[in-house]
C-alpha cells in the first residue's frame, strides 16, 4: 500500500493498512528531561564498522539510504542499552521543507533540521525480516542535524553523490564508507523501546538517541532537499518533510546515558 507524508495517505492514515501504527510502542517520542531516568547501570556503546561493507547510496523516493554488506559481523554496533553485537544494515535521513523543522525525536520541544538513522539487526535471528518481528530484533542510533556555521565537512561525501540519484528508483555504487566519522565528540545518549518510524512501524527496534547533534550548514541541508520523490520521467515532486510526528509515549520510560 503506498503510503506518505501528505495529505490522504499521511502518518494518520497509517494505521488503516498497518494497524500496529496505533501500538502502545511508537516511535518517534518527545524526550523531555522531566520525564527522563538515569540509569547508571548503561553501559557506553561502541560501533565497529568496516569502511568497506558500505555499497550503495540510493532514493528509494522516501528517503537517502546507504546499504552496507550485512551478510556476517562485519560491521556491528554493540553495548549501550544492547546485549550482543547488531549488524549494521542501512542509514538514512529525515529532514523538513526548511532549517526549523524536519527531525522526528523532539527534544525538550526543539526539532532539529534533520535526523540520521543508522539501522542495526540482531544476528541471533536468522535474517533481518525475521528479526523486525521481535522486541529485540533491531537497533537504531539516531543522530540529530542542527544547522550551524561550521558544517561537518564527513557529511560532504554523502552530499556530493546526491546528484546521482535524483529521482526515485535511481541507485549508485558507494563504496568505502565508515558512517562513525558522522559521529558527534559526546556518546550521551537516550534509550527507550519504539518502533520503525514508517510502515508497517513494527515494534521492534531498541533507539539509542545521541544527545549531541552534528552540525551540518544549511546548504546541506538545501542540497538533501534537491531530491525528489518521483521517478526519473514524472513530474517533479521534491522530497521534504519525510518526518514522522511524535507518537504518544503511554507508560515507557526512556534512559538516559547522562546525568
Ligand atoms: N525511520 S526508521 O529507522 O524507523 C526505518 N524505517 C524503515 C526502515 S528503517
Ligand atoms: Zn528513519
Amino acid at each position: 500500500y503506498p503510503w506518505g507524508y501528505d495529505g490522504d495517505n499521511g502518518p494518520d492514515q497509517w494505521h488503516k493498512n498497518y494497524p500496529t501504527a496505533k501500538g502502545r510502542h511508537q516511535s518517534p517520542i518527545e524526550i523531555n528531561n522531566k520525564e527522563v531516568h538515569y540509569d547508571r547501570s548503561l553501559l557506553p556503546w561502541f560501533a565497529s564498522y568496516d569502511p568497506g561493507a558500505a555499497k550503495t547510496i540510493l532514493n528509494n523516493g522516501k528517503t537517502c539510504r546507504v546499504v552496507f554488506d550485512d551478510s556476517f559481523d562485519r560491521s556491528v554496533l554493540r553495548g549501550g542499552p544492547l546485549q550482543g553485537v547488531y549488524r549494521l544494515r542501512q542509514l538514512h535521513f529525515h529532514w523538513g521543507s526548511s532549517d526549523d523543522h524536519g527531525s522526528e525525536h523532539v527534544v525538550n520541544g526543539v526539532r532539529y533540521a534533520g535526523e540520521l538513522h543508522l539501522l542495526h539487526w540482531n544476528p541471533k535471528y536468522s535474517n533481518y525480516l525475521d528479526a523486525v518481528r521481535r522486541t529485540d530484533g533491531i537497533a537504531v542510533l539516531a543522530i540529530f542535524l542542527q544547522v550551524g556555521k561550521t558544517p561537518k565537512p564527513e557529511m560532504k561525501r554523502i552530499l556530493e553523490e546526491i546528484n546521482a540519484i535524483k529521482t526515485k528508483g535511481k541507485e549508485a555504487p558507494f563504496p568505502n564508507f565508515d558512517p562513525s566519522i558522522l559521529f558527534p565528540k559526546s556518546h550521551d545518549y537516550w534509550t527507550y523501546h519504539g518502533s520503525f518510524t514508517t510502515p508497517p512501524c513494527e515494534e521492534c527496534i531498541t533507539w539509542i538517541v545521541l544527545r549531541e547533534p552534528i552540525i551540518v550548514s544549511s546548504d546541506q541541508m538545501a542540497k538533501l532537499r534537491t531530491l525528489s520523490k518521483n521517478a526519473e520521467n514524472e513530474p517533479n515532486l521534491p522530497l521534504v518533510d519525510n518526518w514522522r510526528p511524535t507518537q504518544p509515549r503511554y507508560f515507557r520510560m526512556v534512559s538516559a546515558s547522562f546525568l
